[in-house]
């Protein structure tokens, strides 16, 4: 079986990428899961396709081979797009998920389910040494509930109920959430181009 390692050292994003690429007889490997300890990359743009840039260059510099890596966040209209490319540490430097969710929940307090509106964005970014890096962009609309809900996903899956749906991300079963998440619009893409059309 092929590999293809992901720069992503969330548990989260690794699971969903292993169900992406496992039809296509490609093992994702994250770099938890690589043999030599990869130091954390500063996250030092000001947009999520810098960062995944980043993410994927700095990976492909040191294995020398293909990597893909993600940059993704939630875009809350009513905090003017925060936490955006902040999302995994809008709480501190921990990356608390919770502490994440009651920000956002605090944040948000009097404003009514209808101002809610939100997206979650990913940007993944494919490096190889030589050459141009891709991008694939994906989104998911839908708004902010007034309280955490499930148990699947991770981030502020909880919290975020996508357009179309009662429920939030969290309580949506996995192959439900990686039908129609933002990291499945931008793999979308991506797949077109692993399948050779693109
Ligand atoms: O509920 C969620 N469902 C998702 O599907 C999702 N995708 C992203 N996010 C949030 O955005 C941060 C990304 O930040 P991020 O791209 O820098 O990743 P990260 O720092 O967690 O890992 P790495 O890939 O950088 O190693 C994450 O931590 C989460 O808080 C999500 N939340
Ligand atoms: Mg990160």
């Amino acid at each position: 079986m092929k590999q293809m390692i992901i720069a992503t050292k969330n548990q989260g994003k690794a699971k969903e990428f292993k169900d992406f690429l496992a039809p296509f007889d490609i093992k994702a490997v994250s770099l938890l899961e690589l043999p030599n300890t990869i130091d954390d990359i500063e996250e030092t743009g000001t947009t999520f396709e810098q960062n995944a840039a980043l993410k994927a260059e700095t990976i492909a510099d040191i294995t020398g081979g293909p990597v893909l890596a993600d940059d993704s966040g939630l875009v809350i209209d009513a905090l003017d797009g925060k936490p955006g490319i902040f999302s995994a540490r809008y709480a501190g430097e921990s990356k608390d998920d919770n502490a994440n969710i009651e920000k956002v929940l605090s944040e948000l307090e009097n404003i009514s389910l209808e101002k809610r509106t939100a997206r979650f964005v990913c940007v993944l970014a494919m490096a190889k040494p030589n050459e141009v890096t891709r991008f694939y962009k994906g989104t998911c609309d839908g708004h902010i509930a007034n309280y955490p809900k499930g148990e699947y996903g991770f981030g502020y899956d909880p919290i975020f109920v996508p357009n179309g749906y009662s429920e939030t991300m969290a309580e949506l079963l996995p192959n439900e959430k990686n039908s129609i998440s933002h990291r499945k619009n931008a793999f979308i893409q991506l797949e077109a181009w692993l399948k050779g059309i693109r």
